[in-house]
This record gives structure tokens, C-alpha cells and sequence, in this order.
């Protein structure tokens, strides 16, 4: 049974590139990494109507908070039996963003902290009602909200199909969004979490992380 790596943060933090540090190092010591990104667009309609809804489509659907996160649940349900498989054929699965981003998002726009109740919410739909597999360590890619939000708006200008959706362009909700990160990793809610910054070096945290979930020896915790 492989290790559930989760890397969190806001958007443009850095956790697709940092994410390809990870799985780089990995590969290279011999270990077998999978790797799946949510929401998985172009795989599941829920994720593409989502991204269609912050981008002003489908009426009134992204002005709901839980609509949203329904949304971005019930891509993750989908692929639940496909990450169990992917769990049991690998040493290291990686997600980019996978629950907890619902909970942040869902917290920061309901304007609770990590300890309200939407948080409570998501963990009971996901983790209780949908059954997905509870992560062994999740990451939180911690950096500035100015360096994200400037990030982002760099990758928007330089990629296709990478305009900045509604979340993106509200400076407000990528505050308070990591206000709850900060919440969820000091609560370690479902997982112990390590906090990454934006000058950390992949290969030294990859180390770190197998150190953390092995004792460096390929010894189970
Ligand atoms: N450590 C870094 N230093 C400089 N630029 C970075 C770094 N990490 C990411 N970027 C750039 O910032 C932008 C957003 O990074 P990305 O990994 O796509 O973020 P995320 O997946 O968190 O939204 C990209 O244009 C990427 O090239
Ligand atoms: C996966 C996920 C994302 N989100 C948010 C984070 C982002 O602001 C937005 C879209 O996800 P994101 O990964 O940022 O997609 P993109 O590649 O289009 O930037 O949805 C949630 O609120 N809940 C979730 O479960």
C-alpha cells in the first residue's frame, strides 16, 4: 500500500511546479510515484462544470458555496476506486489539491476558520459519506498571497487557457483561504502536515517527507 502525499496551497502558490520537484526526486531513488491533479478536467464533468461555473456559466451555480464544493466532491468521488488501484500499485501516490482544498475554499467563503462547520462538513461528505482514502501526510505550500496572486497572473498571461477564474481575482478569498490553510495544518486535520515555503528546495523535501512517513529506511510508520 503506497503513501497518499497531498501538496496544498492557494492557486498559483507554486504546487504543480513543486509537485514535478517531488516526483522527480522520487523517481530518481527507484520509487514508483502516480500522480493525479483535482479537479480532473476534461475527465469529469463535475470538475469541467465547475470550472465553467467560476468562469460565469451555468447561471447562479458559482454564487453558492456549497454548490461549488458538491461540484468539486463529486469529481473526487469519481475517481475514489481509480485512486485506491493507484494506491496499491504504487510506493507514493501525489495529489495536487485534493480535500482539504474544499475545505479551505468552502471555510474561506463562508467566512469560518478551520474549526467551523463547513470544514466539519466536507470531512463528513468526503471522507465518512464518500469513503475516499484519508491522506498519510499533506503539504501546505505556504507563500505570500502577493507572490501567489502575482504568479498566477503571470501564468494567465504566458498560458493558454489559463485566464484567471472568479477565485482567482478575489483577493479577499485567497486571504482568507490561507488563513484556513494555516488552521488545517496547525489542527492537522485527517493527516500530520508539513508547511513548505516558496523558496524550498524539492529535492531536500522529498527527503524529508520519506524520513517522515518511513524513518529512511522503508520501514512502515
Ligand atoms: N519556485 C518558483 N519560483 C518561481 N516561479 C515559480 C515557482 N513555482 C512556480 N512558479 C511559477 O508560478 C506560476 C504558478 O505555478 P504553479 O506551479 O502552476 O502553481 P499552482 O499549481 O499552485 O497554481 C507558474 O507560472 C510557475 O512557473
Ligand atoms: C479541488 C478543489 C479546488 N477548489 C478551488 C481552488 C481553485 O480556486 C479552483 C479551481 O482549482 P485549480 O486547481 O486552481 O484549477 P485551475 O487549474 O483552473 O487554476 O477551485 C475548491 O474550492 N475545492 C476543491 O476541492
Amino acid at each position: 500500500m503506497g503513501d497518499l502525499i497531498v501538496v496544498e496551497g492557494l492557486d498559483g502558490a507554486g504546487k504543480r511546479t513543486l509537485s514535478a520537484g517531488l516526483v522527480g526526486t522520487w523517481r530518481a531513488e527507484g520509487r514508483k510515484v502516480a500522480t493525479l491533479a483535482f479537479p480532473r478536467y476534461g475527465r469529469s464533468i463535475h470538475a469541467d462544470l465547475g470550472a465553467e461555473a467560476l468562469r460565469g456559466q451555468h447561471g447562479d451555480t458559482a454564487s453558492s458555496v456549497e454548490a461549488m464544493a458538491l461540484l468539486w466532491a463529486l469529481d473526487r468521488r469519481e475517481a475514489a476506486d481509480e485512486l485506491r488501484e493507484m494506491l496499491s500499485t504504487n510506493d507514493i501516490v501525489l495529489l495536487d489539491r485534493y480535500v482539504a482544498s474544499n475545505a479551505a475554499y468552502t471555510a474561506a467563503r463562508r467566512h469560518q476558520d478551520a474549526a467551523g462547520p463547513a470544514v466539519e462538513w466536507i470531512r463528513q461528505l468526503e471522507f465518512d459519506r464518500f469513503g475516499l482514502p484519508v491522506p498519510d501526510l499533506q503539504l501546505l505550500l505556504r507563500v505570500p498571497v502577493a507572490l501567489a496572486a502575482e504568479r498566477a497572473r503571470h501564468r494567465a498571461a504566458t498560458e493558454a487557457d489559463r485566464e484567471r477564474d472568479a477565485y482567482e481575482r478575489d483577493g479577499d478569498l485567497q486571504c482568507r483561504t490561507g488563513e484556513v490553510y494555516d488552521g488545517l495544518a496547525q489542527r492537522h486535520w485527517m493527516s500530520t502536515w508539513e508547511v513548505a515555503g516558496p523558496d524550498t528546495d524539492p529535492q531536500q523535501l522529498a527527503v524529508r517527507i520519506s524520513n517522515l512517513l518511513h524513518d529512511g529506511e522503508g520501514v512502515t510508520r
